[in-house]
């Protein structure tokens, strides 16, 4: 049951992600119901004293911004208490960009690419009866807990009452590098300046499977989508490597600057639906962790749009 520490070759990744999931042509096997936006962020003046990053200059910066329902399942309901994702592409001067995929709860579903792999794989429908194997299922849950975390957190949480009403964590640590070449590790999350806002489970069966793209352009006509990026600082001995161990409770949070959405596609168009938001495209000044899961990362993204494009890119 346990996973070995071979890499994944990013084919059999994307092969396992359809035959667990499904395979709907032209969309991301991963937040694949999802809805485009651009925004501005204004970096502050505590976050140019933690990184060099021209994202932080204080100057605007024009973001093109992606949010999505968690899963394969291009219909995947709006209205369970399931992930969301805001996706992010900060265009800093002179080309250079910043990527990263960030997601409603403090931690991903697996620690290792290996063990994710395993995870998609005890999954996978039996080709008889249509559904996953039960005693699979939980034997390699028993051998590997982490892969249950992600799951009880959602569980605890209200189905959120909006894409702009709601945490998005980027579970990784990563390193930010100032002037004088001292690098602090966070871990970032993005959070909304208006505040959390989630349903009853009332409220949620009346609102339907699908109200959450028409929620996003109102609001962002309304002017009331923007986060705050706020970053948690790491302290020497607290696990910066685990996307599945978040740091301790109250390590200082330092607030990195405004993102405001200042728009939202009326259709299923938009600058995000060719790009892959692949968290390794980081600026000058942000460094990538030790994490296994950051860099596994990028090669199935590239995988996976490849795949979508060569199929008639769609997002929902
Ligand atoms: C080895 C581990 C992982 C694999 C194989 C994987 C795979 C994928 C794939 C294939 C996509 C669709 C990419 C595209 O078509 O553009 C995707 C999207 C996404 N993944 Fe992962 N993923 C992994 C880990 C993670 C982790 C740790 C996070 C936590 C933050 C995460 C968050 C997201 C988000 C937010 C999206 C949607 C981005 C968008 O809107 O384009 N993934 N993932």
């Amino acid at each position: 049951q346990s996973p070995s520490a071979a890499p994944v070759d990013p084919n059999t990744f994307l092969n396992q992600f359809e035959s667990t999931f499904g395979k709907f042509e032209g969309f991301r096997r991963s937040g694949a119901k999802g809805i485009c936006a651009t925004g501005e962020f204004l970096g502050s003046a505590d976050a140019r004293a933690l990184s060099t990053a021209s994202a932080f200059s204080g100057n605007p910066v024009p973001v093109v911004a992606r949010f999505s329902v968690g899963g394969a399942n291009p219909k995947a309901p709006d209205n369970a208490r399931s992930q969301r994702n805001l996706a992010l592409q900060f265009n800093l001067p002179n080309g250079e960009q910043w990527q990263m995929g960030n997601i409603s709860a403090p931690v991903f579903g697996a620690s290792s690419p290996q063990q994710f792999f395993g995870r998609l794989a005890s999954l996978q429908p039996d080709p008889v009866t249509k559904t996953p194997d039960a005693a699979k299922v939980k034997a390699f849950a028993d051998a590997n807990p982490e892969v249950l975390l992600q799951g009880k957190y959602f569980a605890s949480q209200p189905v959120p009452a909006s894409f702009g009403t709601v945490n998005y964590w980027g579970v990784h640590a990563f390193g930010f590098v100032n002037a004088s070449g001292t690098r602090q590790f966070g871990k970032w999350i993005f959070e909304p300046v208006g505040g959390l806002q989630g349903l009853t489970d009332e409220e949620a069966k009346a609102k339907g499977p699908a109200f959450l793209f028409d929620d996003l352009r109102q609001r962002v006509k309304d002017g009331k989508v923007a986060f705050n990026f706020n970053l948690e600082l790491a302290q020497a001995d607290d696990k910066i490597d685990s996307a599945t161990v978040p740091l301790p409770e109250g390590r200082k949070k330092v607030n990195l600057g405004l993102l405001k959405i200042t728009s939202a596609a009326e259709d299923s168009g938009g600058e995000c639906l060719t790009i892959t938001y692949n968290p390794m495209v980081l600026p000058k000044g942000v460094e990538p962790s030790g994490d296994p899961m950051l860099a596994a990362r990028a090669a199935p993204y590239a995988v996976g749009l490849g795949r979508r494009l060569t199929e008639g890119a769609k997002q929902q």
